[in-house]
């Protein structure tokens, strides 16, 4: 059942740069689909356009059943340095007026659901780079969203931190019946995680192919080692190149017919 469908969305931003080029996208409830392309595609613009942080150009942003609370995840954690791990995850909470006190328990249950309740009083720099992004998904997490956005979260982390990172996404989807959209850059990463993974051109950003990937969930380092897993990761391989290589060739014909 579809959540959100960009319906032919193009962003033209008014410096004349077009980010998105009559981009469809559907993403089901449940779903965990990854949006993965060349830098500058307009992958992040995609994302911003569903959060309502920006408006289409042109085509629409639909919601069928109505607009779910929404979460968002930056590359980077964006914490406030002089505030507690708590304070941190309280903000969306205070921004919408809610005191400390009412907001204690919901915090307390995102601090749990990322494994940081030991950590609450720590300031940002007590914490290690994988415990300040599980702080940040702690702070998307404590509006009780059902619809996550995330932007190259873990882009920043050391391998290791990333796939237990990516073990806890899956786990805190699982646990929360949350739908993701995903952003990354690492072909991997989108293969393990996702059940879906959306290849974009270059920019501007269209849909290039579509990949299912049907392994089922839990999934868990068995499937990182499978040839389903290799076979995966090689087809989106070769989707992003014949992207990149059709995108050129359209822009050469261009050039020649101009
Ligand atoms: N507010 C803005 N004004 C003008 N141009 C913008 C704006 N935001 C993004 N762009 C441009 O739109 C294009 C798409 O940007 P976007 O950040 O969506 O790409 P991306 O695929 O997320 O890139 P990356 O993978 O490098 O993070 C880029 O060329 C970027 O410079």
């Amino acid at each position: 059942m579809t959540m959100v469908r960009l319906n032919g969305v193009s962003k033209t931003f008014e410096n004349g740069v077009q980010a998105l080029d009559r981009f469809d996208l559907d993403i089901g409830g449940g779903d965990i689909v990854t949006l993965i392309g060349p830098s500058g595609c307009g992958k992040s613009t995609a994302l911003r356009l569903i959060a309502g942080l920006d408006e289409p150009s042109e085509g629409q942003v639909e919601w069928p059943k109505g607009r779910p609370e929404i979460g968002y995840v930056f590359q980077e954690p964006t914490l406030m340095p002089w505030a507690s791990a708590f304070n941190n995850i309280w903000l969306p909470l205070r921004l919408r007026g809610v005191s400390r006190a009412d907001a204690r328990l919901r915090v307390e249950e995102a601090l749990e659901l990322v494994g940081l309740t030991e950590f609450a009083e720590a300031k940002p720099h007590q914490l290690s780079g994988g415990m300040k992004m599980r702080v940040a998904i702690a702070r998307a997490l404590v509006t009780q969203p059902t619809l996550l956005l995330m932007d190259e979260p873990f882009a920043a982390l050391d391998e290791i931190t990333r796939f237990r990172l990516n073990d806890e996404l899956l786990a805190l989807k699982q646990r929360l019946f949350l739908t993701v959209v995903f952003v990354t850059h690492s072909i991997f990463e989108a293969v393990y995680l996702s059940s879906r993974v959306v290849v974009m051109t270059p920019r501007p950003g269209r849909t290039a192919e579509e990949t299912a990937i049907s392994e089922p969930f839990p999934r868990s380092e068995a499937f990182r080692t499978s040839v389903g897993y290799a076979g995966h990761a090689k087809a989106i391989s070769s989707a992003l190149r014949r992207a990149t290589d059709e995108s050129r060739l359209d822009k050469a014909a261009l050039e020649v017919h101009s």
